[in-house]
């Protein structure tokens, strides 16, 4: 990502010696100033056990209740008639996508947005395969613990990849459409979530303009792919069944924009930057964390342990405001994880462990020196 690229009135881009690229102020900013106010993410996903209790448009949270509203039938029909294509759903028997929403208003404005058809018959169809498998797929300790032995290299990820490519994408375009359905590998619940969230993520990025800042921001994002498969090697597994779930049922609208390449920025983009869909209104200690999104513009902010930017959601809107005066050329920055308050050793390891790297800022440095 160069600066030009990300040129904003209040701070740019730079590379640093320390993390990548991070974000400098371009002149003095005062405390309060709102930095970065964002609601286009390219990618979304409700966890399972949260589905029916978070707004699927503005996320807000029923504290354990179902949401009032399910996407209905009726609203369905008169989106396909609008878009006037052949839909792959089967609207007889129309489950309403796993979507729910807070407000009739939610509902209409997702209703709103650019071929949400598109997004809604994707949906469809992964729930639809997903009740009618005969059996789930349960953890098998033994199982897992044998593919997390896996030693993991690049070279081991982008061999699974062409072997993606080159044979098994040649063997399923071969078999008739009717028959591939018997080629779907056994899904869990956490499988099908992040097929939803790479439905999202084709959907959104699909309805952006290749030379909008969000598409550039996004295309230049870092991947985590390496550092997060090699800890947890299971996830070359997780990702294959993904991938060939997503392959063999998505209908054409989404399936153009999916490829091996494509799916692991995606995935990989996703474990260096997602944030956290919070609950909005409690305490840090306490507040459930019910999914993940992606903010590319917002993803060039590193992490510091004593952050200049707070950053709230405020329904489908993220703020990053200043809690105190910025100078000309100083670094930006946000926490990522709630460690503000752990000493040294614990907040470096927390980063190591969960985040894949040593923490650079300031505040880590000097409590280095000082011993
Ligand atoms: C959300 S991205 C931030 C932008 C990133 N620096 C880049 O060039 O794309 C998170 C990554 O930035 C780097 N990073 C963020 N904060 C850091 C810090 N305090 N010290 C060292 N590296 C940091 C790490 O590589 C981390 O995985």
């Amino acid at each position: 990502m160069t600066v030009d690229e990300h040129e904003g009135p209040l701070f740019e881009i730079k590379q640093t010696a320390w993390g990548g690229r991070a974000c400098f102020a371009k002149e003095d900013i005062p405390k309060g100033t709102r930095v970065l106010e964002i609601d286009d993410y390219t990618g979304s996903c409700v966890s399972y056990e949260f589905r029916k209790e978070v707004c699927c448009y503005c996320y807000a949270y029923s504290y354990g209740k179902t949401m009032k509203f399910k996407l209905d039938k009726t609203s369905v029909e008169s989106l396909i008639q609008m878009s006037n294509r052949k839909i792959d759903i089967n609207m007889k028997k129309f489950q309403g996508a796993g979507l729910w929403f807070c407000s009739e208003e939610c509902c209409g404005e997702f209703l709103h947005l650019p071929n949400i058809i598109d997004l809604i018959e994707s949906y469809e169809i992964l729930l639809t395969s997903f009740h009618s498998m005969l059996k789930r797929h349960n953890s098998d300790d033994d199982k897992e613990a044998e593919l997390n032995s896996v030693t993991i290299s690049k070279e081991i990820i982008d061999s699974q990849w062409d072997k993606i490519t080159k044979s098994w994408i040649l063997s399923i375009e071969k078999i008739k459409s009717s028959k591939r359905l018997n080629k779907l590998p056994v899904i869990s619940e956490d499988e099908y979530s992040c097929c939803r969230f790479v439905c999202s993520s084709l959907y959104r990025l699909s309805n952006f303009s290749e030379d909008s800042l969000t598409m550039k921001s996004f295309q230049h994002l870092q991947s985590n792919e390496l550092e997060k498969i090699s800890k947890f090697p299971i996830l070359l597994h997780f990702q294959e069944s993904v991938f060939n779930t997503l392959y063999i049922l998505l209908p054409n609208n989404l399936k153009c924009h999916l490829s091996t390449d494509s799916f692991r920025h995606i995935l990989g983009s996703e474990y260096a930057n997602s944030f956290g869909l919070w609950q909005e209104d409690e305490s840090l200690e306490s507040r459930e964390c019910y999914g993940y999104w992606v903010l590319p513009r917002a993803s060039y902010f590193n992490h510091s342990c004593d952050p200049n930017i707070t950053k709230t959601r405020n329904g489908r809107i993220m703020d990053f405001i200043l809690n105190r005066d910025v100078k000309v050329g100083e670094e930006l920055s946000i926490n990522y994880a709630g460690t503000l308050n752990l000493p040294l050793t614990e907040r470096r390891e927390f980063m190591r462990n969960g985040w894949f790297f040593d923490c650079g800022c300031q505040k880590c440095l000097k409590e280095l020196s000082d011993g």
